[in-house]
């Protein structure tokens, strides 16, 4: 693996076939997962620089975690909040509030660090530049390293990979249910705020990819997300109906995708309650936190006995671990 910005990174691993690749991937994170010092020399001599252009609780630590568990050392830098305002846009004349080029930046941190990982949110504002991934893009041209993202302007992929993970791992467990297609639902949920489309789109591309769910996406009439993600999936806007015998609802927030940016609805009845789970086939419902308790998922679900999410948080770590190892083991090739 030479990157790791989206699901199509994984292929490079696997001669083409995306199904075993991902799966390839899911099976290294869960044995780094019994054994979390199986490689601990891999990342010797190699630092890993992480770069926040937003906040952040699990992606940092996680992967911060992830990196020592492989001997690997790492520098985290708050971009935002600490360094100066970097100008994206090719021959921006800078003349006001950007104080430093990307194409000034990049190369300096890619002789600092062996591989850098990047946390960069959508603008919300402009649908064309945030899905033309413009920030990453620029940190991948002019690096001249491997480039993780921590989630981007459309997707966000350790995400993604975590949750297939904790899908597979709780599949696993239960050997009733290990041969059975699992039924998972993507449901849009109410929030108070605009959210990024990343984590939908991403779980969207990564379910999609794997190819083992009879996957349902629920969402109200104007939150459709872009079908370069969601193609594949049966699309609803009844989610009692996309509930139906569901074994795994997977509940997020996104804000408008088509009228770019904005919240339509907040009707608190798309919040899943027992009332709703019970519609399902006793699903286990994962979310990627952070969560708006009791807007976007009830106490009842998050507190209740079908929450797959603090284990799903603490997959966060293998999910980073194995992309790691990846990254490392094709560097050392050459
Ligand atoms: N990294 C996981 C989610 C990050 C982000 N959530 C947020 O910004 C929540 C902010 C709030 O609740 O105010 C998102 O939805 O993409
Ligand atoms: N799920 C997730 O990415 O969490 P953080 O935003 O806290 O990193």
């Amino acid at each position: 693996m030479k990157q790791f910005i989206s699901v199509y990174d994984v292929i490079t691993s696997n001669n083409g076939n995306i199904n075993n690749a991902i799966n390839q991937l899911v099976n290294e994170a869960l044995t780094y997962k019994s054994n979390p010092l199986k490689d601990n020399t891999l990342g010797n001599h190699l630092r890993l620089g992480m770069l926040f252009l937003n906040p952040s609780l699990r992606t940092r630590l996680s992967t911060q975690v992830a990196a020592a568990n492989l001997g690997m050392e790492t520098i985290v830098f708050n971009v935002d909040k600490e360094g100066w305002a970097l100008e994206f846009e090719e021959g921006a004349i800078m003349s006001g509030n950007t104080v430093e080029h990307i194409k000034d930046a990049a190369p300096i941190l890619g002789s600092y660090f062996d591989i850098l990982a990047i946390r960069t949110f959508p603008s919300l504002k402009n649908r064309a530049d945030d899905y033309s991934e413009l920030y990453i893009q620029q940190f991948i041209k002019y690096a001249g390293v491997p480039v993780i993202s921590l989630e981007s302007a459309t997707l966000h992929p350790l995400q993604s990979l975590t949750d297939i993970i904790t899908i597979q791992e709780n599949r696993l467990h239960k050997a009733a249910t290990v041969h059975k297609k699992p039924k998972v639902v993507l449901t849009w949920a109410p929030h108070v705020k605009a959210l990024p489309q990343c984590v939908a789109n991403s779980f969207a591309q990564w379910v999609n990819a794997w190819g083992e769910a009879d996957f349902v996406i629920t969402h109200p009439e104007d939150y459709a997300l872009d079908e370069q993600f969601t193609k594949g999936a049966t699309i609803t806007h009844n989610q009692a109906e996309a509930l139906k015998d569901a074994d795994y609802v997977y509940v997020k927030n996104w804000s408008t995708y088509n009228d770019y940016g904005k919240v339509y609805e907040n009707d608190p009845a798309w919040m899943l309650t027992n009332e709703t789970l019970a519609l399902t086939n006793n699903a286990k419902v994962l979310h990627c936190l952070p969560v708006r308790r009791n807007v976007e998922l009830s106490d009842e679900i998050l507190d209740g006995p079908n929450s797959l999410i603090t284990t799903e948080a603490g997959n966060r770590v293998w999910a980073a671990q194995a992309v790691l190892a990846n990254i490392i083991k094709t560097m050392k090739k050459g």
